[in-house]
């Protein structure tokens, strides 16, 4: 009996407040007798209440539907197929709106913005606001407006971006690169596979991040013994952190009134990362490597150590956002890898792209290799990591013939739309010379639709590690298949962990070429 009263008591309440939130008036006891289930009913076509989506629940939204958190990719391409262009989900009580027509996209994310807004990751900026001590604001990812912009300013132009930075990095990349092929070399079997590829390359790219952005070789690609074990754990916990935004993001968000299981996860994962952090920050102080002399190669931390008219605190949180980030380009390499394993031909051309450079080609010659940086440019295109930019509208926007207010989070489907054929011709096949020009020279603008191959995001907010992430993706694919004839064992399976992941164990065969 009691089960059954909840219900009844359960249905009562959810049809006021749908009633309401739909048509922005309250519920009259009359509609509910006179109309049945009006929770069920559209009566006026103006608000983001009217956009189609799947059956929204008091408290609960549409969490329901997404039971297989790993599978939301999956998800989004199937709430495409049934509603359309346009589709409102309810984050618990949060209206959150999917775009997947190009032209909507476009429209939001060309929207000219001095701060463009992104939904900050509800459980880092929870934690952060509980702990002043340690943190004086959101950090760049996570804060907004005016305090963003001074934090974005500070931390990445004479950093992340500059083309200098990138010159006198490329050699310690081509370093890593080559230690990377002889940690392959060692660890293949007999039958030349490597298992647990995935773990190989999560290490290379933290070890490269770690070089530039901490100005310290971690060891991570060194046999194991050999590493330190501090430096272990921040490895570990900085590849934990994705899995755990999305699962505090899609699953229950109890954390937020009492500490779970995900928010402890969270908290410890944070805990471990920032005290590393500090430790290392710490001995570079005590070292005096600060002082030094030699500005060109200067690590990122010294630089961002050296930045006047900025907190200690969003010093410290800068240096553990870019760490934590870089994660996404181990996932974008082994994509990149696969497409590339299952095209002989477009192999073929790489390596003998790859053979007319030098050893260790310099930024100069990178930006050459015109083949290597379409079929990058085409990964991107089919499997980007970051499969959806999210945006806090500023102004109104007419999306898909509704009318939709400033306020609300925007989930543009960047992927789906890039495997749509109504954007792509061929969407769903790999072909990396739809980006090369009659001169066979890369050109990002040269297929139509192609503002919507947004791998790192639009605007004022793109991603600043782009350019390095590009560079280092072209030296592995060009050191990688000039020693290697690369093969997957089996096809690369997708999974989300809050980005778009590879789903290990993956298993490929690095053959050498003779
Ligand atoms: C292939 C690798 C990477 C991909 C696909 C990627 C993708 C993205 C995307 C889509 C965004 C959101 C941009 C937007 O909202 O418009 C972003 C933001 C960001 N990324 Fe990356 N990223 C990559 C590598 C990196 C690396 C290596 C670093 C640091 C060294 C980094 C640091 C950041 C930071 C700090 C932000 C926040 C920027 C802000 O809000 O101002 N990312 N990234």
């Amino acid at each position: 009996m009691v089960p059954v009263t909840v219900i009844l008591i359960y249905i009562v309440v959810a049809s006021f407040l749908v009633y309401t939130f739909r048509n922005k008036k309250p519920l009259k006891w009359s509609d509910f007798f006179l109309n049945g289930f009006p929770m069920l009913k559209v009566i006026k076509n103006d608000n983001i209440y009217c956009i189609p989506g799947p059956l929204r629940l008091p408290f609960i939204g549409t969490k329901w539907q997404q039971i297989k958190m790993n599978k939301l990719h999956e998800y989004y391409a199937d709430l495409n197929k049934t509603y359309g262009n346009i589709v409102m989900e309810m984050n618990g009580n949060i209206p959150v709106i999917s775009l997947f027509k190009r032209e909507d996209i476009e429209k939001v994310l060309q929207f000219n913005s001095a701060y463009p807004f992104r939904p900050p990751t509800e459980i880092v900026s929870f934690y952060r606001q509980k702990h002043p001590e340690r943190y004086s604001s959101l950090g760049l990812v996570n804060e907004q407006g005016p305090q963003w912009a001074k934090l974005r300013s500070k931390l990445t132009p004479k950093t992340l971006e500059s083309k200098r930075m990138l010159s006198t990095f490329c050699p310690e990349l081509n370093e890593i690169c080559d230690e990377f092929i002889n940690a392959i070399k060692q660890k293949r079997n007999a039958n030349n596979v490597l298992e647990n590829f995935d773990d190989l390359m999560k290490m290379m790219s933290l070890e490269a991040s770690s070089s530039l952005i901490l100005g310290r070789r971690m060891g991570y690609l060194q046999e194991s013994g050999e590493n330190n074990e501090n430096f272990m754990e921040l490895g570990n916990a900085a590849k934990n952190i994705f899995a755990i935004f999305r699962d505090a993001f899609y699953g229950n968000c109890l954390w937020k009134y009492f500490p779970s299981r995900i928010y402890k996860e969270y908290a410890a994962n944070e805990e471990k990362i920032y005290n590393i952090i500090l430790e290392i920050i710490k001995n570079t102080i005590q070292n005096n490597e600060f002082m030094a002399q030699d500005k060109e190669n200067e690590s990122i931390l010294v630089k961002i150590l050296k930045t006047e008219g900025l907190d200690i605190r969003d010093k410290i949180s800068g240096v553990i956002d870019f760490l934590t980030a870089t994660q996404v380009l181990s996932h974008t390499a082994i994509f990149l890898l696969s497409f590339i394993s299952s095209n002989a031909e477009v192999q073929e051309k790489i390596f003998q792209e790859s053979s007319l450079l030098s050893e260790n080609p310099s930024l100069d010659e990178l930006n050459k290799a015109h083949y290597t940086r379409a079929a990058i440019q085409e990964s991107f295109r089919i499997s980007p990591s970051a499969f959806a930019v999210a945006r806090i509208l500023e102004q109104d926007f007419n999306l898909s013939e509704y009318h939709v207010e400033a306020g609300n989070i925007v989930l543009c489907h960047n992927m789906i739309a890039c495997n749509n054929e109504e954007n792509f011709e061929n969407a769903k096949e790999f072909i990396p010379e739809r980006w090369l020009n009659e001169n066979g020279e890369m050109n990002p603008n040269q297929p139509t639709n192609s503002s919507i191959v947004v791998p790192f995001g639009c605007g004022r907010r793109t991603c600043p590690g782009k350019k390095l992430s590009e560079m280092e993706l072209v030296i592995l694919v060009i050191k990688l298949v000039r020693e290697f004839k690369i093969e997957y064992m089996s096809p690369c399976e997708q999974q989300f962990e809050f980005v778009l992941a590879p789903r290990g164990p993956i298993n490929i065969k690095f053959e050498n070429r003779v």
